[in-house]
């Protein structure tokens, strides 16, 4: 963004500026686009017609318009789009143009790769050139991105058509560490692409942020702003924002939910979905392949596509972070013949840059988490698309292999599928997504998992990578809302894990089994988990591979199916052959509530029921004393006495061991004090003290033991009313612990 060199020329530059502007805000409202309609719809204005204001003091239509040079855009728009070889718009530019110029909500929503970013970037800049927007107005437009990497690639965009304009723009993002230095210069920038958490972290932090004179509002994938993943943040950002602006939403697969839209309080949006009518809701020139793929030999199929696509740009979807780190780190170690790269959240700010730069420059392999899967444009074109694991539903799909095919290249991907998750296929073509089966070639599949067991043998850290890919894929499928196609109890998880390179199955501490009792042929392993509460969780299943048979076309690994239904499976087809082999269920301690409450039932060797006790005395005295109720009486009143005496006996010697040891103590106390005495001649308080102290607590020691024996004599023992004892006594418990001994 340049700045005039001189007064003079700043001056004329103003007034050249200002008759512009009056002249586009007349164009443009001379011959609004009606509203709800789409101006694709109009005839195409005849290439050589003449443009802008007319002989006749009107102006030239816009709406349907095909080509930038006849819209009204300011001269310094449309000089950078020349200069950057935009020329002709895409249809989604055609359609939402001409009412966003007009000050128009918009919800629009085009294929992947169709040019959505430069149908808002445009109205904004046009929209802050014809209010005359200065450096010390602020803040006039904020673009939100779910992503910090396409928040990156808005910005660069921005700075391609922005050029010539004299706005400030800022890209504000999480996980750089420049935050103070935003914080100081915020105010001052006119546009700001942000994502939706650094946003809100300067409307809670930076001192006077203000964007309360803010125009224009733009959503980047608006579906996935909107959805409950930044629910809160969106919420505390619009509360923030002015209700008199102009809001942009867009994305390929655009939300309808009137709720969501609510939130946004849109004024009469226009809804420009343009290939609605399309025959596919993909890009024309993407070939996509679905292949069947068991768990066990997904990684098997990876390395054997990599392998043979050596010459190709390929993005690899992996579901989680741990599972990219893996994947990536291993096959590094196995030098597959092309440079690998992987990008996921967990990576620093500067590296993920670095790492999206370097992809759109190099031939390479780049495995990624969904942080790629939308918006991205990667510079020279991706030649494949992988997905490796199923995403989470059909928008996601589109995101993802919408990063090849993107304007007018063509891009292939291929998506491969658990026999489990074949419904997936349904969802699919219910969204006009037209995708062939194809049949890996089973000779040139060139096993990985011997390879990664020799790895995770020689470096330990490998393991533990392997360990967390295993448990956050199999979280990850846990999780997944759709459960006609994730269950996670369908997945054959002891293979799964030895084609990681395990040699033990890790323990998977989220999962709370629910077997289905009609589901017999799961085996399940249940035990507690030694270190904590959780339990281990094991599922063996085997599923048939009908998909794979040796078939030979190409040199490829992939041989396309020429018919969608040649290599079909269907969900009946899938079989699982390993039965059960072994249930451990917890035992459950069975009550019998039918007892009577309070009542002991025993029987003698006829069957008949006996009171409480009486099998006791029966086997000690007899069955004539169980009879006679005076001898049984007798009996229990000599067992009392007897055993009032021994417990009487046992305290006394519990005392007396007791006393002994305090009297030991002492007299080694006193030893000790009479030497230190001797020795430092220490009198006074201190020495006093520490006796006193030592009489205090011997006394306290005492009276608590005493306080025992008199507690206890009122519980039962009638002979002893003190704790003390006379010396007679204390003689005869020597004497008897003597005897006791000797004997
Ligand atoms: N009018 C145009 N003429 C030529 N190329 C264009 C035009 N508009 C956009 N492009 C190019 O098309 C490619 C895709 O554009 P863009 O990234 O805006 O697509 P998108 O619709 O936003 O895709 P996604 O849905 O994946 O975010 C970019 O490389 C862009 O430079």
């Amino acid at each position: 963004m340049r700045r005039p060199k001189s007064k003079e020329f700043r001056k004329q530059q103003r007034v050249s500026e200002e008759e512009e502007i009056n002249l586009l805000n007349s164009w443009i409202q001379f011959q609004p686009p009606d509203s709800g309609s789409n101006p694709m719809s109009l005839p195409r204005l005849p290439k050589n017609s003449p443009v802008g204001r007319l002989e006749d003091n009107t102006y030239s239509r816009y709406a349907g318009a095909s080509r930038f040079d006849q819209f009204p855009l300011s001269k310094k728009t449309k000089d950078a789009l020349r200069e950057s070889k935009f020329v002709a718009m895409t249809d989604i530019q055609r359609a939402s143009l001409p009412h966003a110029l007009c000050g128009r909500d918009i919800l629009g929503a085009a294929k992947t790769g169709s040019g959505k970013t430069l149908a808002f970037i445009i109205p904004v800049l046009e929209k802050l050139y014809r209010e005359r927007w200065g450096p010390e107005d602020g803040v006039g437009s904020i673009i939100i991105s779910p992503t910090r990497e396409l928040a990156g690639q808005l910005f660069d965009v921005l700075k391609v058509v922005g050029k010539h304009h004299n706005f400030s723009a800022g890209l504000l993002i999480g996980g750089r560490k420049d935050v103070d230095m935003e914080k100081e210069r915020v105010n001052e920038l006119n546009i700001l692409i942000c994502t939706p958490g650094r946003l809100l972290q300067h409307m809670d932090e930076t001192p006077n942020f203000d964007c309360s004179q803010m125009q224009v509002l733009v959503l980047d994938e608006a579906d996935r702003i909107l959805d409950s993943g930044f629910k809160k943040e969106l919420n505390a950002i619009i509360s923030q924002l002015p209700k008199r602006r102009q809001t942009l939403l867009f994305s390929a697969t655009q939300t309808k939910s009137i709720q969501d839209l609510a939130r946004l309080s849109l004024k009469d949006p226009e809804y420009l979905s343009v290939h609605e009518e399309s025959v596919t809701s993909t890009p024309t020139l993407l070939k996509q392949i679905v292949m069947i793929v068991p768990l066990e030999q997904k990684l098997d199929m990876l390395w054997s596509f990599i392998k043979t696509h050596l010459q190709s740009k390929t993005l690899v979807f992996l579901s989680s972070c741990k599972q990219v780190k893996f994947v990536f780190e291993a096959f590094k170690k196995l030098h597959p013949g092309i440079p690998l790269k992987c990008l996921h959240g967990r990576m620093k700010q500067e590296r993920r840059m670095a790492i999206y730069s370097e992809f759109c420059e190099k031939r390479s392999v780049l495995f990624s988490t969904d942080v790629a899967a939308r918006g991205l444009d990667f510079n020279k074109a991706v030649d494949w698309v992988v997905q490796v694991d199923c995403p989470e539903n059909v928008a996601s799909y589109i995101h993802r292999v919408g990063r090849t095919a993107r304007y007018k290249s063509d891009g292939k991907s291929v998506l491969f599928l658990l026999p489990s998750e074949i419904q997936m296929l349904e969802k699919l073509k219910a969204a006009k997504v037209p995708v062939h089966f194809n049949k890996p070639r089973q000779e040139l599949l060139q096993p990985v998992s011997s390879l990664l067991a020799s790895l995770l043998a020689k470096y330990p850290d490998m393991q533990h990578r392997a360990q967390r890919a295993f448990i956050t894929y199999l979280r990850s499928i846990h999780i997944q809302k759709d459960k006609d196609i994730f269950d996670v109890m369908k997945l054959p998880i002891n293979e799964y894990s030895a084609s990681l390179g395990l040699p033990m199955t890790p323990k998977i501490r989220f999962l709370n089994p629910k077997i289905n009792s009609k589901d017999v042929s799961k085996s399940i392993l249940v035990e507690p988990e030694d270190s904590d509460k959780e339990t281990i969780f094991e599922v063996s299943r085997k599923l048939d591979t009908a998909a794979f048979k040796d078939e030979e076309t190409e040199n490829d690994i992939l041989q396309l199916a020429d018919t969608a239904n040649e290599g079909e499976v269907k969900s009946s087809e899938i079989e699982e052959i390993i039965p059960a082999t072994r249930v451990l269920k917890k035992k459950k301690l069975k009550i019998n509530v039918h007892r009577p409450l309070g009542t002991r039932v025993v029987f003698d060797d006829e069957g008949h029921t006996l009171p409480p006790l009486a099998r006791i005395a029966d086997t000690q005295s007899g069955k004539e004393m169980l009879l006679d109720p005076e001898k049984k009486a007798e009996y229990y009143r000599r067992m009392r006495d007897d055993l009032k005496k021994a417990d009487n006996e046992d305290k006394l010697i519990e005392r007396q061991r007791l006393r002994e040891k305090r009297i030991k103590q002492k007299m080694k106390w006193k030893a000790g004090n009479a030497e230190e005495d001797d020795q430092d001649d220490i009198s006074g308080s201190e020495v006093d003290e520490t006796v006193d102290r030592w009489h205090k607590k011997s006394k306290v020691y005492f009276d608590s033991d005493s306080d025992e024996g008199e507690r206890n004599d009122v519980t039962g023992n009638a002979g002893i009313t003190t704790g003390a004892v006379t010396l007679e006594e204390q003689e005869a418990l020597a004497l008897k612990l003597l005897n006791s001994m000797h004997s």
